[in-house]
């Protein structure tokens, strides 16, 4: 009670703050639905025409009058409903309780509504033009009623109010009809509904009619292509790899379900992927689906939107702005068509292309929820994604995985990884790109000779580079492309050159003609990189002398739906040659000086202090030659990240005398020096960062983003000299790269710095996209492995052929785990042959595959052999009694083996039996794991009697069988080494 009244002052401010009555309603919405006032105390603080802080100062008298209760409820109440900004300065809400949200089924209908009174005014919000239909049908309400409720002068959350009073006055039925009509409305509709919708409305049929064809005409074709062909999405989109964060894959068409939600109270789903990995596509083919009635069918109207086009929008803009003037403006009955999308909020669909390109950075501090108030753009966007603005409509958005934070994290409904193409979706992106086979099939072959590349190809936009070039591909002898700078080169070149065939692809002599271009070019993305500028005016271009001739070399397209003033916009191919152009820049200009080199390494080491990193800014002058400075770097990082890479390439001894003509040989080396420089040093800076390993445990490290840069810049400059001094430092026993994005092409960079280690490691990378490729590519630094983890990494019996084929000469190589992959009994005859060829071998975990007795047999061969195995895991996979008794048979004589799992594969009471020889006979076991095996009281009798046996043996789990509880409590008090 005394803060109430020492803080009057402060309260009655953030009250009427900005003259909106919203926030004293909701509080008195609250203080209603917990009983704490009356219907009286309501009507005597909300006199209509009494200006608002007298209406605040009669709630606050009142509060106080009612006691130490009410007043904390009071406080708790006014922290959930000020927005955190406001919340802060009144520092006592800190110490205020919180509100219980109670499960409210109970009580009359009547009360039900005003316990709920909350929740109702947010929900009803989108509809109370269809509520009060209802209730006008229903005769509940009378017209007189149906407009009061709806006078023009509320905004929708009063009018939701003013429905909730009427309808109290109504009586029980009315109350049940209204809750009703809420539970229905929060129900998905069907398509059925919606066509008796739309022939209710002929404005809103033909205003859908004219979105689909806007839609549809937007997504037809691909932009990315440019001047050098017209190709349409339909003839070459292909399916790319959709994963929930648990490995679940999705289908395209279910991205937008209710299904798998992390926050059930969310309707935003995110769909986030590393640079080029097709996201903007993906949207793309949605939408097309969407215009063509094939996909999404449940929504009626589906808005698209680009954070890109949205960053020019400079003006505070409505909702209604926002959709009409962005989208597709209806010819007709604009207001009808917004009144219907606020009150069918489950029909309306919007997406959101790009997050992470949108200037400001996603916060929820700015709290909007009225869809007429005017706001900046990026407010507008930022309410819809957390649903204070038109709850209940669904949004798909877009980002990099960096640029989502916690903030924007707690208002998903939930994430979907996407994760470029699947080796099929590669061969099958090939094939579409070359109708002619001959062509297609020479490209496929020049991949699989050609790992490294194919790698790369996982990514969308490196396998339409690398399709686009395949004639200087093919023409390539020894100079293979094997980085990603090399692909980029590539297709500069290719765009220079166009149709010529050259021999070597990263030969010099073409780049003279063209080096002002590059440079012209070079200035405009390095100038757009460090502004978060994507789209380039007229004036943008002249700035940095891009002539007509050099717009038409193909790196530059002209932007769809940019209007500008003064004529045509242009933007990048696609953001990765935008950052290729900016690190030619780095790399050629002369106003680039040497030290800037060091300043864009560093900037890795700013971010992990959580620093801003202003090294772009203070690497050149700007137009006016002020320092730029970048504020918003956290969302930056990604893109000066691909930059360093290529900059890290193009300094490469292989590429550094294509330079040599531009700039002086001293400049080059000293960047070159630089960077190398700042890579080792940040590897250092890195592994200090390694905890001190706990007494009596091995010395792990868990890499953080940044290792994973810095391995891939490494590996761009393909000097072993550099991964060589890298290494030179990190002594650890294990290391750890678990979720953090490895595919093939990390594992490429992570073989070529790891080959250099002086000691044995242990390698897990649990919960990666390894994949057969990655396997492959990770086998030059495996004779330093001598434990490799991979679960979860989409690896098939090829990856472990390729992998086993060469594991049998390292001598360090011990153990290997490969839960949850896609194995089958192919992959046994490998293993076989590992554990009949290595006599150190000590550990195969193989759990959560596809394999059946017959790959138990294949794999008891190895076994029968094999001497030193000492754990062997083949739990949730199916080999049933009969793989049992060959394990059983295989294993029986085994010197070395202490621990078995057989869990959940089917073995039975039979294979319970076969495998008591086992436990009779071995020497060394101690653990065997039979859980979940459909095992009876004969299976059970089998294995005491062998445990009998046997006193070393400790332990033989036996939960989830088939016994009863009563044999349970018999079994184990005759022998208590069986767990259950
Ligand atoms: N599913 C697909 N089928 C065919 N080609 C694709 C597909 N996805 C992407 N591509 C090719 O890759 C290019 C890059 O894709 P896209 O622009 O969608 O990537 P992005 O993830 O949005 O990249 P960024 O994060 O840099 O904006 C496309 O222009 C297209 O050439």
């Amino acid at each position: 009670m005394e803060r109430l009244l020492k803080q009057r002052t402060e309260i009655l401010r953030a009250l009427c703050s900005g003259g909106s009555a919203e926030q004293l309603e909701s509080i008195l919405d609250v203080l209603l639905s917990k009983e704490e006032i009356t219907w009286e105390d309501y009507q005597n603080i909300q006199v209509t025409g009494r200006p608002l802080n007298s209406n605040a100062r009669q709630l606050l008298d009142l509060v106080y009058t009612k006691g130490a209760d009410t007043c904390e409820l009071f406080l708790a109440a006014l922290k959930q409903i000020l927005p955190k900004e406001q919340g802060a300065a009144l520092h006592f809400l800190e110490r205020s309780s919180t509100l219980d949200e109670l499960e409210d089924t109970q009580g009359t209908w009547t009360e039900m509504v005003l316990r709920q009174r909350p929740s109702l005014v947010w929900k009803l919000q989108g509809c109370v033009h269809d509520a009060v239909d209802a209730l006008v049908e229903s005769g509940h309400f009378s017209s007189a009623d149906a407009n009061e409720v709806q006078l023009p002068v509320y905004t929708p959350s009063q009018q939701a109010r003013r429905l909730l009073d009427h309808v109290r006055f109504k009586g029980e039925s009315a109350s049940k009809t209204l809750l009703q009509f809420v539970q229905q409305s929060e129900e998905p509709q069907s398509s059925q509904n919606q066509d008796e919708l739309l022939n209710s409305r002929e404005f809103l049929k033909k205003f859908k009619k004219k979105l689909r064809s806007f839609v549809s005409a937007q997504s037809c074709f691909l932009s990315t292509y440019g001047r050098t062909s017209h190709m349409s999405l339909e003839d070459i989109f292909t399916e790319v790899q959709l994963e929930l964060p648990d490995n679940k894959p999705v289908r395209l068409e279910d991205i937008v379900s209710p299904e798998d939600a992390v926050n059930e109270e969310a309707d935003t789903v995110l769909v986030s992927g590393v640079a080029g990995s097709g996201k903007s596509i993906l949207l793309q083919r949605l939408h097309l689906l969407w215009s063509q009635g094939v996909a999404l069918q449940d929504f009626l109207l589906v808005f698209p939107f680009s954070c890109r086009r949205l960053n020019s929008e400079l003006r505070e803009l409505s909702l209604q702005e926002l959709l009409f003037q962005h989208c597709c403006w209806p010819d007709r009955g604009q207001e009808e068509i917004f009144q219907f999308i606020l009150d069918h909020p489950r029909l309306i669909l919007f997406t959101f292309d790009g997050l992470d390109e949108l200037k400001q950075s996603f916060s929820d501090d700015q709290r909007l929820c009225c869809p007429t108030q005017r706001a900046p753009v990026h407010v507008l966007l930022f309410n819809l994604i957390q649903g204070s603005l038109m709850k209940g409509v669904w949004k798909v958005v877009t980002s990099r995985p960096d640029a989502v934070g916690p903030g924007l994290k707690q208002h998903l409904r939930r994430e979907i990884l996407l994760k470029g193409f699947s080796p099929v979706g590669i061969e099958s992106f090939v094939r579409q790109h070359h109708r002619d086979p001959t062509v297609a099939a020479k490209v496929m072959e020049s991949l699989q000779a050609n790992t490294a590349l194919l790698g790369l190809c996982h990514s969308p936009v490196l396998c339409w580079i690398v399709s686009q070039c395949h004639k200087e591909l093919l023409g390539c002898g020894e100079g293979k492309p094997q980085t990603l700078t090399d692909v980029y080169l590539m297709i500069l070149q290719h765009f220079f050159q166009h149709k010529h065939v050259l021999e070597n692809p990263t030969g010099a002599g073409w780049l003279q003609e063209h080096v002002e271009t590059v440079l012209n070019l070079g200035k405009l993305a390095f100038d757009g990189i460090s502004t978060s500028c994507y789209v380039f005016s007229g004036i943008d271009l002249e700035m940095c002398n891009v002539a007509e001739r050099e717009i038409w070399t193909g790196f530059l397209i002209q932007s769809r739906n940019v209007s500008q003033i003064n004529g045509k916009c242009y933007e990048f191919l696609h953001l990765t040659i935008q950052c290729f152009f900016a690190a030619l820049h780095f790399v050629l200009s002369p106003n680039v000086e040497r030290s800037a080199v060091k300043k864009l390494f560093d900037l890795w080491d700013a971010t992990e202090k959580g620093q801003n990193s202003t090294c772009f800014g203070v690497c050149l002058l700007d137009k006016r030659g002020r320092a730029l400075k970048n504020d918003r770097n956290a969302a930056e990082t990604p893109n000066l990240q691909i930059v360093s890479t290529f900059v890290s390439g193009l300094l490469s001894q292989r590429h550094k005398s294509l330079w040599l003509h531009y700039c002086s040989s001293a400049a080059l080396e000293e960047k070159a020096r630089q960077a190398a420089k700042s890579l080792s040093k940040g590897m250092h800076r890195h592994f200090r960062l390694i905890p001190r390993p706990v007494p009596g445990e091995k010395k792990s490290m868990h890499a953080l983003p940044q290792f994973v840069w810095l391995i891939k810049c490494i590996y761009e400059m393909q000097d072993s000299k550099i991964a060589k001094d890298a290494m030179s430092k990190l002594e650890v026993d294990h290391l750890k790269l678990t979720y953090c994005d490895i595919g093939p092409v990390e594992c490429t960079a992570l073989a070529f710095v790891l080959q250099h280690l002086k000691n044995p490691i242990g390698i897990n990378l649990d919960n990666n996209s390894v994949g057969d490729v990655g396997v492959e590519q990770l086998l030059p630094c495996m004779h330093i492995c001598n434990s490799l983890y991979l679960r979860n990494n989409n690896i098939t019996d090829e990856g472990i052929r390729k992998l086993t084929d060469k594991g049998v000469q390292w001598d360090n190589f011990q153990k290997i785990a490969l839960f949850n992959n896609r194995l089958t009994d192919a992959c046994t005859q490998h293993f076989s042959y590992l554990l009949k060829t290595k006599q150190n071998f000590l550990s195969l975990r193989l759990g959560n595959n596809n394999i059946t007795a017959d790959g138990a047999k294949l794999l008891a061969e190895g076994l029968k052999q094999n001497r030193s195995l000492t754990h062997l895991g083949l739990w949730g996979n199916h080999i049933g009694d009969e793989g049992a008794e060959v394990i059983a048979n295989a294993l029986e004589s085994s010197p070395s083996l202490v621990w078995l799992s057989l869990v959940g594969n089917g073995v039975g009471s039979a294979g319970a039996c076969a495998l008591s020889k086992i436990i009779r006979n071995s020497p060394s076991l101690e653990e065997l794991w039979l859980t979940d095996n459909c095992i009876t009281r004969t299976g059970a009798e089998s294995l005491i009697e062998a445990l009998e046996k046997n006193q070393r043996v400790k332990s033989v789990w036996l939960r989830g069988n088939d016994l009863s509880s009563d044999e349970v409590t018999k079994l184990n008090q005759r022998e208590p080494r069986l767990l259950f």
